[in-house]
């Protein structure tokens, strides 16, 4: 995979996205500004226009107990499951899979009105990264997905308006031993999340229609997939 042409953009796009993930929304002087919150997900926004289109930076953070960072990062990377949680997916495509930990996807979304149909075509890369305090612990994992060029995928050549996003989903294990000296249990885990995205719309769509979309469709995207990890493990042994 060091090899790969796309090798580069990846290595430098997880250091600057992973280290963005890190720094925390601050004092809400920094512009992030709290739009939805529901129990420990805290879901902010900060207002952001490119020639006339919303690109509104998202930053989430949330606390979820029973799973691990791995188990959160492999069902948000992998194809297979990704129909099953990503409500607003028409089709998917995998158009190259470089490695085991990273895939090219070209993903159609459903029309949401008035805004015309919308496309992707990105890179998603998972990877474990060192937990700067404790280095044997179960570590930081994180996936990356960022939009890239495809010469067999042209943007806005069919019916679809192509879209820009970077994103990145950075994931931390907490364990807390029992008293008992007993083994782990799902009781014991939990996971640490911070999601950011930012998704250039590609073509015009009214800011108040996309402002109304993000505020639904997040909240409800990230609820949605953390609810199916939970579900997906709660009978399997914890992968770490
Ligand atoms: O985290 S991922 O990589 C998961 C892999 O699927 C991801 C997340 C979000 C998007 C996406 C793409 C298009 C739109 C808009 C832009 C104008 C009209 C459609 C939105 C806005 C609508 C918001 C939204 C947020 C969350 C989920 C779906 N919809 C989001 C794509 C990929």
């Amino acid at each position: 995979a060091c090899s790969h042409r796309l090798w580069p953009e990846i290595e430098n796009t997880v250091m600057e996205q992973v280290a963005m993930a890190k720094l925390g929304v601050g004092e809400c002087g920094a512009g992030w500004q709290l739009f939805a919150e529901d129990g420990e997900m805290k879901m902010y926004r900060r207002e952001e226009e490119m020639n006339g289109l919303v690109v509104d930076p998202l930053k989430a953070v949330h606390v979820v107990k029973g799973i691990t960072g791995y188990e959160l990062c492999h069902y948000f990377f992998s194809p297979q499951y990704r129909y099953d949680w990503e409500t607003t997916l028409e089709h998917m495509v995998v158009v190259e899979t470089i490695s085991e930990d990273t895939i090219v996807f070209q993903q159609t979304h459903k029309r949401i009105w008035p805004a015309s149909q919308r496309d992707a075509v990105f890179w998603s890369h998972m990877r474990k990264l060192s937990d700067d305090q404790d280095t044997e612990g179960p570590g930081l994992w994180a996936v990356v997905n960022k939009s890239t060029e495809l010469p067999n995928y042209p943007a806005n050549a069919g019916k679809c308006v192509r879209v820009y996003l970077t994103v990145c989903l950075l994931c931390q294990t907490l364990v807390n031993p029992p008293k008992n000296g007993g083994p782990v249990t799902r009781e014991d885990i939990s996971c640490k999340i911070t999601y950011c995205s930012v998704v250039n719309p590609g073509g015009w769509a009214p800011a108040s229609v996309l402002r109304a979309v993000y505020k639904r469709e997040y909240p409800k995207f990230l609820k949605r997939f953390t609810a199916y990890v939970i579900n997906q493990t709660k009978d399997k042994p914890i992968t770490f």
